[in-house]
């Protein structure tokens, strides 16, 4: 059926293949950005309403006048390091933001929204795989600010029958097979686009943050997953909420932990290059290991990725990175 989605945040990363998908799928899309991370170019001809969070004027200005039938919401601050050194801004953004768009959904009567929540929720494992039933524990702010936001998702389903979904995404990676979208963050700060960039000679090499964690070979370990499989499991969200009310979690990655070590050696044999490390001592706020059990999302939404293997996650990014598109996103807007 076709659905009239606002995708807040949807310039960004994740948000754009998003937008991609949903109109690619036959719905009608509204985007909301302020364009502190995202690009105008990575949405094409979808309407772009450009705006903030903090700014209630702006999403009361969004919603008037508007049929949306829900929400997806992608836009926060994200990177784990920097929210140990500003916390603040972290609450701020991600909670404040969420809030001020939870209310001006109330006041406009749009009860369903699909939530970016993450793996950071659960702070370090007690378990090889984590599922939904694992405990939440996060061990930084930017975790933090995402529990929070569950917790409110939860209490706004039982006060005025809210309905949600809380994808709680492993590490996005990956490029659109079209080759123009792709990741593009000022600064760049996940290892799978430094690494490429360190490959291409943009960067002098990668600092490896730590290798003397508990782990095979001393490196962190993470769970990618590829951004157009994640942006397929926001679609069967959408539909899933409209069977299903209530305040929903569901655990996306591949299952398949991979050492910071070996996406570097992934990453030399598709490239062909030789990439430099350096190691460096640990960022504050990582966990040693993250690795999905998926299979609740699997059973419950029906979603199958489409790209598991490491090597054409690795591939389809390395095509963007390397593509002439990708020049113009190197800097916001
Ligand atoms: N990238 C990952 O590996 C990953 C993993 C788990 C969860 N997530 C979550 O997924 C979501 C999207 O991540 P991404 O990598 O696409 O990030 P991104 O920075 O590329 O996209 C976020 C977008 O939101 C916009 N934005 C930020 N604050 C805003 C505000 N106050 N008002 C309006 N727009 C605002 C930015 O301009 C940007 O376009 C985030 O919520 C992130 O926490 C990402
Ligand atoms: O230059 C770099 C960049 C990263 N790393 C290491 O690579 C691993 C992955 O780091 P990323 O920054 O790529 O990703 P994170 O796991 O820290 O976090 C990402 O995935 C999380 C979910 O697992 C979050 O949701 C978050 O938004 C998103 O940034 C970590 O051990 C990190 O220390 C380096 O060694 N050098």
């Amino acid at each position: 059926m076709k659905r009239s989605v606002l995708v807040v945040g949807g310039a960004g990363y994740i948000g754009s293949h998003m937008v991609r998908l949903l109109i690619d799928s036959g719905h009608e899309v509204v985007v909301l950005d302020n364009l502190s991370q995202g690009h105008r170019a990575a949405i094409g001809d979808a309407e772009l309403v450009v705006g903030d969070l903090m700014n209630t004027a702006d999403l009361a200005a969004v919603f008037a006048g508007r049929r949306i039938d829900a929400v997806i919401h992608f836009a926060a601050l994200i990177a784990v390091g920097e929210s140990v050194v500003d916390p603040g801004a972290y609450y701020r953004n991600n909670v404040t933001g969420t809030l001020n768009l939870l209310d001006a959904m109330r006041n406009a009567g749009v009860d369903k929204l699909v939530f970016s929540s993450t793996a950071a929720v659960f702070g370090n494992p007690r378990t090889e795989r984590l599922s939904e039933d694992h405990p939440l524990a996060p061990i930084n702010p930017y975790g933090w600010s995402k529990r929070m936001i569950e917790q409110v998702l939860a209490d706004m389903a039982r006060a005025w029958g809210l309905n949600s979904v809380a994808l709680r995404y492993f590490n996005a990676a990956g490029a659109h097979r079209s080759g123009q979208i792709g990741e593009a963050h000022t600064p760049e700060t996940h290892l799978i686009p430094v690494v490429l960039l360190a490959a291409l000679g943009l960067r002098n090499g990668l600092q490896l943050f730590g290798d003397d964690y508990d782990t095979p070979d001393g490196t962190c370990v993470r769970d990618y997953v590829h951004v157009c499989d994640l942006a397929m499991a926001h679609l069967k969200a959408l539909e899933f909420m409209h069977r299903a009310p209530g305040a929903h979690a569901f655990n996306l990655g591949n299952g398949s932990g991979f050492s910071n070590r070996e996406v570097v050696k992934v990453a030399r044999s598709v490239t062909g290059r030789p990439i430099p490390v350096e190691i460096v001592p640990r960022r504050q706020g990582d966990p040693a290991r993250l690795v999905a059990d998926g299979r609740r999302a699997r059973d419950i939404l029906g979603w199958r990725p489409e790209y598991p293997e490491l090597g054409s996650i690795i591939e389809s990014a390395w095509a963007w990175h390397q593509s002439p598109l990708y020049g113009p996103f190197a800097s916001p807007s």
